[in-house]
């Protein structure tokens, strides 16, 4: 890098709007959504390593078509016979269904032109795409024409389009004209390309035409392109009969916005490619800019409810993976891997009803509504906190942890991240609280219960008789208390001191798990700690919180008669 890159770049000089419109417009305001057009056949192809075949193109329109795409730019059939015969098939097969429209796209050039209307024959509806390059360094360094020459150049091959065309009235003719680079183009010599289009077309009624203004290479801040729009909008002739697209590249980064921000400055049309594929650094992403309008309110008018299958075709076809941090389709993007994002997803999700305006924190569209799940919003690792644990072990166990166990065991955890400096998959957060609260460990080893017997005590109490095995030992503990919770833990550990109790359970009829979860302290002991259990049998599930308390704090008693098995 040099140490003044202003010797070096030019910032885009701003566009004199006196008045302009668009700021004080609000997206979410949108009478409708924008007609989308796919390039993804095209823009998208070119930028291919391989571009597709015929099948895989086949493939692609018709997810496409799945999705809602009503205009699909499917090739380039005078560049290469793929395309060519891509477009034959799909009008021979019969296969674009009424109401979608094919586009393809030539450039000035007499014969090949001739050859895009050959491969159109049959079609119903078909837009022909016609581009050149406007702006003054293409003018200069790669045409070598002068601004009347361009011009002569679109009068031309417009007009030579428009022949060909009005000998084949059986099918309907939409020309779109782009002058490419017009984010680079004096406006006056962009709208007199456009002029020059409109005319030699005779743009009228039952002649539309599509003035489409790219940022072929994206030079600007998205607040410049959107008045660039805005001016051609107020400027350009016969505006009734002309559909204003742009046609966004992403070269800054700022492809979607500059999208939003021309829909609010006049376009009515955005030409992109799903999950951004394209030159360089892509097309505008039209999965995001769709979801955008969706989660401010307004349909866009495409169904992306299983954006995972439209991933998958997309991937497949273009052998390009789709970032895991993609806005909406990326692996990652309803996953909270943060202790603070989680509590509060955790907490947004128990919160909202069903029905009611969407309103989780971290989470801009629910899930479900994409064909996403639930299933890995949140996971563990070092950076995590007692809301993420305590929701996976809910999600796939059912258990409900009061807040000071989350604080208890979200320690374990930590420990256990910290060491193994890996995510902690649900499967191995389950397997730390089993060990840690499950499985009751005595000093030799893991402490069972084997039976129990439950009698009124004399006083009107509970009166308990626990046998116990731990190893090859077994013993008897009997006890009395207000309750089984108590009366358990006079049996295993006299001056134990119970506190908070929490019950729940889990799955229904034969399947029901209880789930007790208790605090205590051991005699004379300040600090506390948690038992937990769990059981078809809610008697059991109780005796063994307190067995798994009583063992985590260290004070289980074991009579000295205890016999050897
Ligand atoms: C911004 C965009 O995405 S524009 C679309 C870009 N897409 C593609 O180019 C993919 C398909 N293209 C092709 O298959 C080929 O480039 C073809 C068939 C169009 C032309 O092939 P070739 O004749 O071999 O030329 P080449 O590929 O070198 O293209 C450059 C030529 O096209 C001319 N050209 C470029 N754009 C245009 C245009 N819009 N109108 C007329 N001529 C053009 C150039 O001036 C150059 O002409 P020259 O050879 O007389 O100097
Ligand atoms: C619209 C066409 C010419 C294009 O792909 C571009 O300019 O980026
Ligand atoms: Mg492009």
């Amino acid at each position: 890098m040099i140490d003044h890159p202003a010797t070096k770049y030019h910032p885009f000089p701003a566009i004199d709007l006196p008045q302009r419109q668009w700021p004080s417009r609000h997206i979410g305001q949108l009478a409708q959504a924008p007609i989308w057009l796919s390039t993804d056949l095209r823009d998208g192809n070119q930028a291919l390593f391989e571009p597709m075949n015929v099948e895989r193109k086949m493939m692609f329109f018709e997810r496409l078509v799945a999705c809602g795409f009503r205009e699909i730019e499917v090739g380039f059939p005078a560049a290469s016979q793929t395309d060519f015969d891509t477009v034959r098939r799909l009008i021979e097969e019969d296969r674009v269904p009424e109401g979608v429209t094919l586009m393809v796209m030539t450039p000035l050039r007499e014969d090949l032109i001739e050859r895009t209307v050959a491969a159109l024959r049959g079609a119903r509806r078909a837009i022909v795409h016609l581009y050149n390059a406007t702006a003054p360094l293409w003018r200069e360094v790669v045409f070598g024409l002068s601004v009347p020459e361009v011009m002569d150049l679109v009068d031309h091959h417009v007009r030579h389009l428009r022949r060909l065309t009005d000998a084949v009235p059986e099918t309907e003719w939409v020309l779109q004209y782009s002058p490419e680079t017009f984010c680079m183009t004096e406006l006056p010599v962009s709208l007199q390309a456009c002029r020059t289009a409109l005319d030699a077309w005779d743009a009228g009624p039952g002649r539309p035409v599509i003035i489409n203004l790219p940022t072929t290479v994206e030079v600007a801040t998205p607040n410049v392109f959107a008045d660039q729009i805005e001016w051609m909008d107020r400027h350009l002739p016969r505006r009734e009969h002309v559909v204003l697209s742009v046609h966004p590249h992403n070269d800054r980064g700022t492809g979607v916005a500059c999208a939003e921000l021309a829909l609010l400055a006049g376009a009515q049309r955005v030409e992109g490619c799903l999950f951004g594929n394209g030159e360089r650094s892509g097309n505008v992403d039209l999965v995001t800019l769709a979801l955008n309008l969706y989660t401010q309110g307004v349909h866009p008018g495409l169904d992306l409810s299983d954006l995972p299958a439209l991933v998958q075709v997309a991937e497949q076809c273009t052998a390009l993976p789709v970032h895991p941090r993609h806005p909406y389709a990326g692996d990652l993007v309803f996953t909270a891997f943060s202790g603070s994002h989680q509590d509060a997803i955790k907490k947004g999700l128990a919160a909202q009803r069903p029905g009611a305006p969407w309103a989780v924190p971290y989470l801009p569209i629910d899930p479900a509504d994409i064909g996403r799940s639930y299933e890995g919003i949140i996971r563990v690792n070092s950076q995590s906190g007692k809301g993420g644990i305590a929701y996976l072990l809910e999600r796939d166990h059912g258990l409900v942890m009061p807040r000071r166990l989350q604080v208890e065991f979200s320690a374990v955890v930590q420990r256990h991240a910290d060491a193994s400096e890996a995510e902690v998959t649900s499967a191995a957060l389950w397997q730390l609280f089993s060990r840690h609260y499950l499985s009751p460990q005595g000093a030799e080893g893991a402490v069972t219960l084997s039976s129990w017997q439950v009698q009124p005590g004399p006083q009107g109490g509970v009166r308990v008789r626990l046998s116990l095995a731990m190893g090859e030992q077994r013993w008897a503990a009997e006890g009395e208390g207000a309750d089984l919770l108590q009366a358990a833990a006079q049996a295993l550990a006299p001056g134990l001191r119970l506190g908070a109790v929490s019950r729940s359970s889990t799955g229904r009829g034969r399947a029901t798990q209880h789930w007790v979860l208790v605090e205590g302290a051991a005699a004379g002991a300040a600090s506390t700690a948690f038992g937990a259990s769990h059981d078809a049998d809610v008697e059991r599930a109780t005796l063994q919180a307190v067995l798994s308390l009583a063992c985590r704090l260290g004070c289980l008693a074991r009579p000295a008669e205890a016999v050897e098995a």
